[in-house]
């Protein structure tokens, strides 16, 4: 919790620094590369970095916390803190790395602020940055130590042991841990983060979620290609991969991370769910899907998605495979063309869908989706503390939040 003294000189700085902070967040990421040019190649995406957006997720959550402890005194914002921590432990953050961050942070406060940051002002926005960095070394440790990995340690090398086209643009690459042995079971909508070393010899990391079952020999991941446009660069990571990695390939993943699972929404009892997803944001529901089938679950499970096409639709077979197999499951498709009986025609629309109450819903899409789907729910008497998502990349959700 915030001290008095610093709650009042947050609460009067807030404005001019939330006003500032793309600024700082800019040139606290100009000065970190500077420092060291080995975290942009290795660690940090290149892709979100030249866009900008890594930028606006990072403004966006210190911004947000900072908003949180003054609003909410004495609580934290938990779901924020838990998403960053997952992301940061698939990375192999360690509690060293604050140091060096907070270091950069502050010198770029100063640059863009000058003589506003008197003494006072830079102890009150330290306690801040200190409150979450430390909350989240914790919760960082406790996700290494609860899964007996060192810290920083979770990376293996898993061989590709096979490759399959699911559409036009996505590819799903089987994996298996070199020198055998059967993975641990993760829980079903939980991603890993795969290294791939670059024509230039930067070695890029992307989160891709598990789509195999739990307990599976052999893990799956489907990976868009993502082209790239006018307003984003091509995928570095999601290119490379679909070019050049065949069976035989040796690629370095991490361990399993992520909180967009079962237990989070359960509480230990079965309730109905609603598992909606758009584009490539169907890969987590099918390991959810594939986990409930293994639990023999009961309650109704709702499962929606939305996509371009049918053809555009990857893994559609695994997903209403999962779903009949279901006690009380059902599909609902929407498309943007060529529905023909396979869905409906347009955008997901949940006017006429029935929730049973009590339904916990899980989402996972591109952003506008998302927003729609939460906005959707809401209007329908969903609480808020009822909808989980996921956010691959940078979480911009959190910075226009
Ligand atoms: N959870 C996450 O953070 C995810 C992020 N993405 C990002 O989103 C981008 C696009 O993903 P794609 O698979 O190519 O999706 P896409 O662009 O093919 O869109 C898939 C579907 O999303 C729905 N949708 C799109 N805009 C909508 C809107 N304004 N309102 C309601 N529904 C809308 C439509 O039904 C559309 O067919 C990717 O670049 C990817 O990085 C994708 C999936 C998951």
């Amino acid at each position: 919790m915030l001290s008095e003294t610093s709650t009042a000189t947050v609460r009067a700085t807030l404005p001019a620094v939330g006003a500032a902070i793309e600024d700082i967040t800019e040139r606290f990421y100009a000065r970190l590369f500077d420092a060291h040019p080995e975290l942009l190649r290795d660690l940090f995406n290149r892709g979100n970095q030249a866009a900008g957006t890594q930028r606006q997720a990072l403004a966006g959550s210190i911004a947000g916390f900072a908003t949180h402890l003054l609003e909410h005194p004495g609580t934290r914002p938990d779901a924020m803190l838990s998403r960053i921590a997952h992301k940061h432990a698939s990375l192999g953050v360690s509690a060293a790395q604050y140091k060096v961050v907070h270091q950069h942070l502050f010198e770029a406060i100063v640059e863009v602020l000058g003589d506003a940051v008197t003494p006072e002002v830079a102890a009150a926005w330290d306690e801040v940055y200190w409150l979450m960095a430390n909350a989240l070394i914790a919760l960082e440790e406790r996700l290494y130590t609860e899964r007996g990995y060192l810290v920083g340690g979770t990376w293996g090398d898993w061989e590709v042991v096979g490759r399959r086209e699911e559409t036009g643009d996505v590819a799903s690459f089987l994996l298996r841990p070199v020198g055998g042995g059967t993975p641990q079971p993760f829980q079903g909508g939980q991603y890993v983060s795969v290294q791939v070393e670059l024509p230039d010899g930067a070695r890029q990391i992307r989160q891709y979620s598990l789509v195999s079952a739990p307990d599976a020999a052999v893990r799956q991941i489907s990976v868009k290609r993502e082209r790239g446009g006018e307003e984003s660069p091509a995928g570095e990571v999601s290119n490379h991969l679909h070019d050049t990695v065949q069976p035989g390939r040796v690629l370095r993943v991490s361990a399993p991370f992520g909180d967009l699972v079962l237990d989070s929404a359960l509480g230990g009892a079965e309730r109905p769910l609603l598992l909606a997803s758009a584009g490539i944001g169907v890969t987590p529901m099918v390991s959810l899907l594939a986990e409930l089938v293994d639990r023999e679950y009961g309650a109704p499970v709702a499962v929606l998605h939305a996509d371009r096409s049918p053809a555009a639709h990857a893994l559609r077979g695994d997903q209403a495979i999962l779903a009949e197999k279901l006690t009380a499951g059902t599909t609902h498709y929407w498309y943007e063309e060529g529905a023909g009986d396979l869905g409906r025609v347009g955008y997901a629309d949940l006017t006429d869908l029935e929730l049973p109450a009590g339904t916990a819903a899980f989402i996972c899409g591109p952003l506008p989706f998302m927003r729609s789907i939460r906005e959707q729910l809401l209007a329908k008497g969903v609480p808020a503390a009822d909808i989980h998502y996921e956010v691959f990349g940078p979480d911009l959700w959190l910075a226009s939040a």
